[in-house]
């Protein structure tokens, strides 16, 4: 994981109001600020987004996202995500940090939400932007049909690289860690494939249902995920997917996230699914993933080795913080 930022901030935090501006006005990081927040989410996966396009550095600290996001006496959400000035030949520069504070490097809903948020504050057309990321330069397109399809890039499968300490079986180090068998604190054994979309991915398949007829989840995320998030074969900690393949177009898929424990959708988790399901011959390079929160559409294109992720995101409410 990146250090954590060493930014200065006033202790102060609050929600001044909850108006319907739409976030018009920039971030600045002076003592007294009010900053304009938008809240958006893409299947359910939440976020504040905060125009901050007027300073290099993001004008909320780890530790005020974390209270931001907290359900009950913050905003709420799965994390806090700013738009920053570009660099090199973007037009964006998104970064973000989890509701525990910590940074990722990419967030696949995150990007779709960010990328509807600058449409609209900049009243663009539908069409494509290309965003700085910590995880490379990703190309989201708005959709006339306001859906968005993100070019994800290509996913790294060196196990040392996602990082990993698991390894394929064949003892060649560079091969992708492939239903690698992974025991936890509490006895149990999973077959686990491990794959970085930027941010680390911890899949494994599963024979049970992970959801329930009503749709609500069956897998016992609370007791398990933990226990992927911190093992000792992910040095930078990693996002958890236990996935259950329907058919070959079709994967239920539920997720205990890295610094945001179980949320309603991971995008970089989806398209770490449909790889893993690749590698492990159980599902077809163009597939869907259904998750608690929605249906994310998911190819790893054969042509040019990239993931192109299709789904939602909308607008919810906006607000001001004081800062
Ligand atoms: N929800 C995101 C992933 C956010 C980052 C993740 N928690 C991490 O720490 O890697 C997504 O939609 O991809």
């Amino acid at each position: 994981m990146p250090p954590a930022l060493r930014l200065t901030q006033p202790k102060r935090l609050a929600v001044a109001s909850a108006g319907s501006k739409r976030g018009m006005v920039r971030a600045t990081a002076t003592a007294t600020s009010k900053v304009p927040f938008s809240k958006f989410q893409g299947c359910g996966n939440d976020f504040i987004l905060i125009d901050n396009r007027t300073t290099e550095e993001p004008c909320v600290s780890p530790k005020q996202a974390a209270k931001l996001c907290d359900r009950n006496f913050g905003v709420g959400g799965d994390g806090v995500i700013f738009a920053l000035p570009p660099v090199g030949d973007t037009e964006y520069t998104m970064r973000i940090y989890n509701s525990d504070g910590s940074e990722p490097e990419m967030c696949g809903n995150g990007i779709r939400c960010l990328a509807k948020f600058v449409s609209e504050i900049d009243n663009a057309p539908p069409g494509k932007c290309r965003v700085h990321t910590l995880a490379g330069v990703m190309v989201p397109e708005v959709r006339d049909d306001g859906l968005v399809t993100v070019d994800m890039g290509e996913p790294i499968l060196v196990p040392a690289d996602v990082p990993t300490t698991l390894r394929s079986d064949n003892g060649d180090d560079s091969a992708p860690a492939v239903r690698a068998p992974l025991t936890l604190p509490d006895g149990q054994t999973f077959a686990v494939t491990c794959v970085s979309m930027g941010n680390p991915h911890c899949i494994a398949f599963v024979d049970d249902e992970v959801y329930n007829k009503d749709g609500s989840v069956c897998f016992d995320l609370a007791g398990t995920g933990p226990q992927v998030e911190g093992n000792a074969a992910f040095p930078a900690r990693t996002n958890a997917e236990f996935a259950k393949v329907r058919n070959r177009a079709l994967i239920d898929m539920v997720v205990y996230e890295r610094g945001a424990g179980p949320t309603l959708a991971c995008g970089t988790g989806a398209c770490a699914t449909v790889v893993a399901g690749v590698l492990e011959g159980v599902c077809d390079r163009v597939c869907d993933v259904r998750l608690p929160g929605g249906t994310l559409s998911i190819e790893w294109r054969e042509s040019d080795n990239r993931i192109y992720m299709t789904g939602p995101g909308d607008r919810v409410f906006g607000g001001e913080l004081a800062l």
